[in-house]
């Protein structure tokens, strides 16, 4: 499912924390925001997943419009992984992981053998079968984050929507977790700090700054060595990576 947004638009207070911002992502594409700090990645996707309200512009998901459709069926369309997890302390990882199922199930209904199977194999695929029987509040910032993730793959959503998806994992964790995400086929959108990760993993990179568009497009494009010292205040260069020929961005001070 294509994820089209049209002019979007929030203000708080008198205060524009996204102008008119406009992007479109393909199935079976991995669209990275980037941005300085409080450039509005996480108000984008807030938007999106219906956490936040626009005050003005469209969200549309294969051309219906994300604020118009019910909640169950906005929970078939669309999976979130964000940094919020203010669940409930006591559940077990299991029982977070098959709220994933939630919208595909009637009210009440318990879960299935095959609802079982799918929360399974969505924690042996972030390597956390062995945790589900462990509380979930119990679990590390990494652990936690790949739960999360799990619970997202048991939507079963044809669009996912990742805030910040590698903060507290370690590095070999941070690239299993883009290669998955990158294998997955779905429409994923995902805010991302590191921006050699984003140039590594993203098919097209959307650049905001001060709640604006900056660029929009291939990696190499919006993130051409002028745009990344203005907006970042640093300087890079995409180079090929020594050992796989990948294309990666590094970065050195602006003034040694
Ligand atoms: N509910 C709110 N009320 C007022 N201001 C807000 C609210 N939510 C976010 N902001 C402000 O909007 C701006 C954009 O925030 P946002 O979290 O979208 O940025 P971000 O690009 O995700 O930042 P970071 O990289 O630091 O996570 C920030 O200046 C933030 O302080």
């Amino acid at each position: 499912m294509r994820v089209d947004i049209h002019g979007l638009t929030v203000r708080i207070e008198d205060r524009a924390l996204l102008g008119d911002v406009s992007l479109a992502a393909e199935p079976g594409t991995v669209t990275g925001l980037v941005g300085p700090n409080g450039s509005g990645k996480s108000t984008l996707l807030r938007c999106v997943y219906r956490a936040l309200r626009p005050t003005g512009g469209r969200v549309l998901i294969d051309d219906d419009e994300v604020w118009k459709l019910s909640s169950r069926a906005a929970g078939q369309r669309t999976a979130v992984v964000t940094q919020d997890h203010d669940l409930d302390n006591s559940f077990s990882v299991e029982e977070i992981v098959a709220m994933g199922r939630l919208p595909h199930k009637r009210f009440l209904e318990r879960d299935s053998v095959a609802d079982h199977d799918t929360v399974r194999a969505a924690l042996a695929r972030v390597g956390m079968e062995w945790a589900a029987g462990r509380v979930f509040a119990g679990l590390s910032g990494g652990e936690r984050q790949r739960v999360l993730l799990a619970r997202a793959l048991t939507q079963r959503t044809p669009v996912l929507l990742l805030d910040e998806p590698t903060n507290h994992l370690d590095i070999g964790s941070q690239l299993e977790l883009l290669e998955l995400v990158r294998a997955l086929d779905l429409t994923v959108v995902l805010a991302i700090h590191d921006l050699g990760h984003a140039v590594a993993y993203c098919d097209q990179l959307v650049l905001l700054h001060e709640g604006r568009l900056r660029g929009a497009g291939p990696p190499r494009e919006v993130l051409d060595p002028a745009t990344v010292a203005e907006v970042f205040g640093v300087r890079s260069a995409i180079v090929p990576h020594p050992l796989t020929g990948r294309p990666h961005l590094v970065t050195t001070p602006l003034a040694p």
